[in-house]
């Protein structure tokens, strides 16, 4: 019936309650688990979990297990066994690298290695897509479909479901309007939206570029500290204001400014980033203590809208091969690389050599 949910609305769905402390059911090939996040979980939602007496797990990653010495069987996920006594602070100790110098032993830890580990897998990456730490309370339920209904809870067809986890949500074009800017007055912002819910992401358009030729592009990751504070740890704001100026000066181009703030981990996980720099870790070694890869962004975002725009070939400004290879592998065809280089001073200069040196940018 139309009117109910179809999967990329119940997955959305399951987000959102996974944001709200809400558990979700998954259905799987071996069986069905109520899961909840680690970071969202309420004390008398953990207290109900563990007074259903069933064996639970933490689900936690391969990058986070790493950092905790657990083992991890599955590889990129490990399951640490959730102890029948297990309290919120223990759960949180698990997921959130906050505390980790402080309190250094949180083991022992077991690790399951019995069983399957598809939900847990699939329940990590819809943490991931929620903005969330990586890590979920997973419990496996005998029926899936009587636990969601007794409990109101939503119900999601793993197997069904994985499929559109990884696809890129197609973009819907909004609306566009004309705003004068700083840089450029003849500038126009498009709104994109996701089909899958998820946060809408923007391009800016100055002048009219040629689509004929190779268009002046940037794709611009949302950065709140940078381009709005005036953060000194990175270089996003002078980056972005340069690009608008270039962008300007040449009366053409077209920014995209991409809402994967964090590189893709969201605002308050890059908070807790910024926290274990502070004691001492680089940006990359801070998001595998998170449990994240190095950079969780999607660029096939961006070559998506710029397809939408009728842009196939750009002369793209950055200093991040990555993004350029992302591009081609879209099929957006980088003509030329033009150089981003602004916005160094004390504060970023090991943020910048720690890109060069371990993500490859060209300094
Ligand atoms: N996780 C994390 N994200 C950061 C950190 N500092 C900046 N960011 C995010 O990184 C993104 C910018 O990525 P960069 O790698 O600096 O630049 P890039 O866009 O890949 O490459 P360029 O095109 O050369 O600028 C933005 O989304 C920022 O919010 C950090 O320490 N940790
Ligand atoms: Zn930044």
């Amino acid at each position: 019936m139309t009117l109910s949910p179809d999967l990329t609305e119940t997955l959305a769905r399951a987000r959102a309650d996974l944001r709200m402390g809400v558990g979700i059911v998954l259905i799987g090939e071996s069986g069905a688990a109520l899961v909840l996040s680690a970071e969202t979980i309420a004390p008398a939602r953990l207290a109900d979990v563990l007074a259903l007496g069933l064996p639970a797990d933490l689900a936690i990653t391969g990058r986070r297990a790493q950092t905790l010495k657990a083992r991890a069987y599955d590889g990129d996920i490990a399951r640490v066994v959730l102890p029948a006594d297990a309290s919120l602070r223990w759960v949180h100790s698990i997921a959130d690298p906050a505390d980790d110098l402080a309190t250094p032993m949180k083991g022992p830890l077991n690790s399951r290695r019995e069983g399957d580990a598809a939900l847990h897998r699939f329940a990590i990456t819809l943490c991931k897509s929620s903005r969330l730490l990586p890590a979920a309370v997973v419990v496996p339920v005998a029926d899936g479909v009587a636990f969601a209904a007794d409990n109101a809870l939503s119900l999601v067809d793993a197997t069904a479901a994985a499929p559109h986890l990884e696809a890129l949500s197609p973009l819907d074009h909004v609306v566009s309007a004309r705003v004068p800017l700083r840089a450029a007055e003849n500038a126009r912002l498009h709104i994109f939206r996701p089909e899958d819910g998820s946060e809408e992401h923007y391009a800016i358009e100055i002048g009219r570029p040629d689509r004929e030729k190779p268009v002046l592009a940037r794709l611009h990751s949302a950065c709140f500290t940078g381009d709005l504070l005036g953060s000194l740890k990175c270089d996003c704001g002078p980056q972005l204001n340069a690009a608008l100026n270039a962008m300007g000066s040449e009366g053409a181009g077209i920014l995209l400014y991409l809402n994967q703030e964090g590189r893709g981990i969201g605002l308050a996980n890059k908070m807790r980033a910024y926290a274990l720099q502070d004691q001492g870790f680089d940006t990359v070694e801070a998001n595998h203590r998170l449990g994240f890869e190095d950079d969780e962004r999607d660029f096939r975002l961006g070559a998506q809208i710029l397809g939408k725009l009728g842009v196939s070939q750009v002369r793209l400004l950055t200093n991040n091969p990555a993004k350029i290879a992302r591009m081609e592998d879209c099929g957006i065809k980088v003509a030329e690389r033009v150089p981003l280089k602004v916005g160094e001073n004390e504060h970023n200069t090991r943020y910048l050599a720690t890109k060069a040196a371990k993500s490859g940018h060209m300094l």
